[in-house]
């Protein structure tokens, strides 16, 4: 059946977390469209690693199973990581269940996850190509679910300093306004990835050159990441806004008031709105913002938790497409 759980914000809205029932202990999670492992704090790490964390415990489930000789490892995309041992159990998200689902028990955790204490790890949500488990390769929690999904959907509704929700088998129409606008994804590259080659700013004339031109939607990636091109145009139009090496990005007063962003997303214009892209305060006076929409010099653009606060998103594991609607 389908299944529904509220997804809470950190503060600054760094990432969101939801629960996931695991061989029956719940523990919560950071759902993560961008990639394909599902890896949990476990008794196996030390005591110092574990200290603040909720942990799994394979040995109170009776029905973990281990699956020998099996490890993952895998390292994101900034620069944090995690690696260990590998075995299966029962998974309940909201209602949606999985049995036999491989849970990737970290033996050694980067910094950031330690001292992130309200995370228990990752659910990867990208495509099962992605999984870095060895010798055999995992599905992930989505693919396992598809066949008994009501619909073969998953949404991300991520919201500003406010809870929202995660559902998979059914698109909750209440959620969004006006109708989803579909694009194909391609999953070549095993994200869900999809055309964007132009952008406009506060309503003004669409630029349709993005080099490259490719984006992908990434639940666990907290900002916007978009071509210098799209990030120089937008700040053109923010009075103060400066590249600031020093934060290691653009920043601008925090009084400035933010144009809304419109971005392609496979043909049909999407908008971020301009207060989302005032993503937190550099300096203790509050002087000084640093912005939600950042560039990135690789392929494709990573639209992050930035666009999701603006845009409701469907990913349907069916046809492998993307619906996007404003919420
Ligand atoms: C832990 C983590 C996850 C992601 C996005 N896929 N990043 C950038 N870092």
């Amino acid at each position: 059946g389908a299944g529904s759980v509220a997804n809470t914000p950190e503060a600054g809205d760094v990432e969101y977390l939801a629960p996931v029932t695991i061989g029956g202990q719940t523990v919560n999670m950071d759902f993560d469209s961008g990639s394909s492992d599902l890896w949990v704090f476990n008794t196996q790490l030390s005591l110092n690693t574990l200290s603040g964390h909720m942990a799994y415990n394979p040995a109170q489930s009776s029905t973990f199973q281990l699956l020998p000789g099996s490890t993952f490892s895998i390292s994101y995309g900034d620069g944090s990581g995690a690696a260990g041992n590998v075995g299966t159990d029962t998974v309940n998200i909201g209602g949606a269940t999985v049995t036999g689902q491989a849970i990737e028990l970290a033996t050694d955790v980067s910094t950031s996850f330690v001292t992130d204490t309200q995370s228990t790890g990752l659910i990867g949500l990208a495509f099962s190509k992605l999984n870095t488990v060895k010798p055999v390769q995992q599905k992930t929690f989505f693919d396992n679910a598809l066949a008994t999904l009501p619909e073969p959907v998953f949404t991300a509704d991520l919201r500003h300093n406010a809870a929202g929700t995660y559902e998979f088998g059914a698109i909750d129409s209440t959620k969004f306004s006006g109708p989803l606008a579909w694009t194909p994804v391609n999953t070549t590259s095993g994200f869900w990835q999809f055309t964007s080659q132009a952008f406009a700013v506060g309503g003004g004339a669409p630029s349709t050159s993005v080099p490259g031109g490719q984006a992908i939607a990434d639940t666990g990636t907290t900002l916007m990441l978009a071509d210098q091109s799209v990030v120089d145009g937008y700040y053109s139009q923010v009075q103060g806004a400066v590249n600031n090496a020093t934060v290691g990005g653009v920043t601008f007063p925090c009084s400035a008031t933010l144009p809304d962003l419109q971005i392609d997303v496979g043909g049909t214009m999407a908008t971020v709105r301009g207060d989302d892209i005032n993503f937190a305060p550099v300096d203790q006076t509050g002087t000084t913002c640093f912005g939600g929409l950042q560039a990135t010099t690789v392929q494709p653009q990573i639209y992050g938790d930035i666009f999701f606060k603006s845009n409701f998103v469907a990913f349907n594991g069916g046809n492998n497409s993307l619906g996007v609607a404003p919420h």
